[in-house]
């Protein structure tokens, strides 16, 4: 299988119809042969030449022809430079979420054990 690898600037400078490539679900496809084909129409394709066309292409609801017929376009995997990937950030979110959660029970049984300390304090001096 090729691994080759694109940046999204490499794809950006196939936006011509002779010349047209696209990314679908971080793959490149080479779509230039297909463009007069295309039942939907040249213009779509024109519209997404050498941008992240996912939204666009699901959108439409495309058949399992249409995903046969783009698994022969392909040309490589997009390489996601550190500053496009996904937030990494929010993976760590639960896991502070979860902790402080727990520092929170921790101080409810603190809170109960001093409670119970003092009533007993309380009860052994008063009654
Ligand atoms: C290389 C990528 C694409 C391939 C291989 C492809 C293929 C196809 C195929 C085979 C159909 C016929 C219906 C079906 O089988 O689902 C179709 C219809 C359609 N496509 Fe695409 N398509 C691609 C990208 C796009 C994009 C990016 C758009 C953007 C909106 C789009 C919009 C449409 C529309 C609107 C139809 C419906 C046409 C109609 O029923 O009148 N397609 N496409």
């Amino acid at each position: 299988m090729s691994e080759t690898t694109f940046t999204l600037e490499q794809v950006k400078e196939h936006q011509s119809k002779k010349d047209l490539w696209m990314i679908i679900h971080d793959k490149v496809y080479s779509i230039s042969g297909f463009v007069d084909e295309h039942p939907g129409g040249e213009e779509v394709l024109m519209d997404v030449a050498g941008v992240d066309a996912t939204e666009a292409f699901e959108d439409v609801g495309h058949s399992d022809e249409a995903r046969e017929i783009l698994a022969g376009l392909l040309v490589g995997n997009l390489k996601r430079s550190p500053s496009n990937k996904k937030p990494v950030a929010s993976a760590s979110k639960p896991a502070t979420a979860q902790s402080s959660s727990t520092d929170a029970g921790v101080a409810i049984y603190a809170f109960f054990a001093v409670a119970a300390v003092g009533a007993l304090v309380a009860y052994k001096l008063y009654a």
